[in-house]
């Protein structure tokens, strides 16, 4: 299996807040100015915007990349996907967006972006078009769906379906869209909703390795690393397993407030604790100040979590692996939901070990 890692660190050297909010025009890096870039970066535009060339052609000089095609399209624009596609914008990109909601398409309007009315639309008429949408089925629904995107592609164009989704899905939308002749990315993100609006995400693609060179510089405009994995179902994989980690932490980690408030403590002092110990993360720093509070403003949705834990559940089936604790997680998340706390942050689970709750179930 093929594995690359870049870290476009020479973002840091444009502005303290959220570099990638330069001109693309703008962006030209070289080794001097910036030492510590990836070889392959040095010396070298990292686009040049607008030169309307084929796609086609440009995959096939993607070795050298000086040009990348900027007619971009984006598919889904809820917690994730409108600053993600804002980011593009700002930085001189040519996006088009559809969102099945159609009025979460007019902030990115506003900033500039081309609207059309179906995902097959946005793919007839780009180069290149991302998908962040909510769960497996939405992904499937877009992607191949009536009207769906993979109608409107074709030799020389490129889908890059940044949602979170399963080995199975993903291969799935894969055949469809390579079926026209066109390129396939899977590049779900690690990274939430202040990431994602600061451009720092981290993407962990797999598939068509020409359409990962080629959209490259749009992911370094969203995301502050890549990693590319090889066949299509790595990046799926990989993104499950993480957050098949993230989950359980999270509910291991409600479970010390609580307890550590029936005890007596504060639990605004275990957090501090935990923040200067070997289980610090930045999660727990960021997340638990609200969660002692009661408080669950949603960056990550608890709907979207455990249909992650059940999605790895099922990668775990897939290969014997026993995974009890990430299974008496996805226990606790569905209790939280049945509680009607899907559209709260996934922090809001520790609601779910609460007597209250715990009672009436
Ligand atoms: N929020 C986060 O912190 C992170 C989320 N993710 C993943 O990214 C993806 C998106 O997450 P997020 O932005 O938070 O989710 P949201 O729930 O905010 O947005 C979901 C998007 O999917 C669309 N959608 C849902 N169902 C359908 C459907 N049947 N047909 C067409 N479109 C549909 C929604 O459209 P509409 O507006 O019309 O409802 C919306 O654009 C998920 O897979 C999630 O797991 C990954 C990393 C972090
Ligand atoms: O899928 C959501 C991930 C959230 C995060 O990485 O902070």
């Amino acid at each position: 299996m093929a594995v690359s890692w870049v870290s476009w660190s020479s973002k840091l050297l444009c502005s303290p807040q959220n570099t990638k909010t330069c001109s693309a025009a703008a962006i030209t890096m070289s080794s001097s100015f910036c030492p510590s870039l990836p070889t392959h970066f040095k010396s070298t535009p990292i686009f040049s915007i607008p030169k309307f060339q084929s796609f086609s052609s440009l995959i096939s000089a993607s070795a050298t990349k000086d040009e990348i095609p900027a007619r971009l399209g984006f598919l889904g624009l809820g917690i994730m996907g409108s600053p993600m596609a804002q980011n593009l914008i700002k930085s001189g990109c040519d996006v088009t967006v559809w969102n099945r909601t159609k009025s979460k398409c007019d902030p990115l309007i506003s900033l500039g972006a081309k609207y059309v009315s179906t995902p097959e639309e946005v793919a007839a008429s780009c180069d290149i078009t991302f998908a962040m949408l909510a769960d497996p089925e939405s992904a499937v629904d877009v992607a191949c769906g009536k009207n769906g995107a993979a109608n409107g592609m074709s030799p020389g164009k490129g889908y890059v379906d940044v949602s979170t989704v399963d080995v199975t899905t993903s291969k799935l939308i894969c055949g469809n869209i390579k079926a026209t002749g066109a390129l396939f990315l899977e590049a779900p993100v690690s990274g939430s909703k202040k990431p994602a609006e600061d451009g720092q995400l981290i993407f962990l693609t797999a598939g068509d390795k020409s359409l990962y060179d080629t959209v490259s510089p749009f992911l370094d405009i969203m995301g502050k690393s890549r990693f590319y994995l090889g066949d299509v179902g790595n990046g799926a994989a990989m993104k499950l397993v993480v957050n098949m980690i993230m989950g359980s932490m999270m509910a291991s980690f409600s479970e010390g407030l609580l307890l550590s408030e029936k005890v007596g403590l504060d639990p605004s002092v275990l957090v501090e604790v935990v923040s200067q110990g070997a289980i610090s993360a930045p999660m727990f720093s960021m997340k638990g100040p609200s969660m002692v509070q009661s408080k669950y403003p949603t960056a990550f949705p608890l709907k979207h979590q455990q249909k992650d834990l059940r999605l790895a559940l099922g990668l775990a089936e897939s290969v014997s692996q026993s995974t009890p604790i990430a299974a008496a997680t996805n226990e606790l998340y569905k209790v939280a939901k049945s509680h009607g706390l899907s559209d709260h942050d996934f922090s809001a689970v520790i609601e779910a070990l609460k007597a209250k709750l715990q009672t009436q179930t």
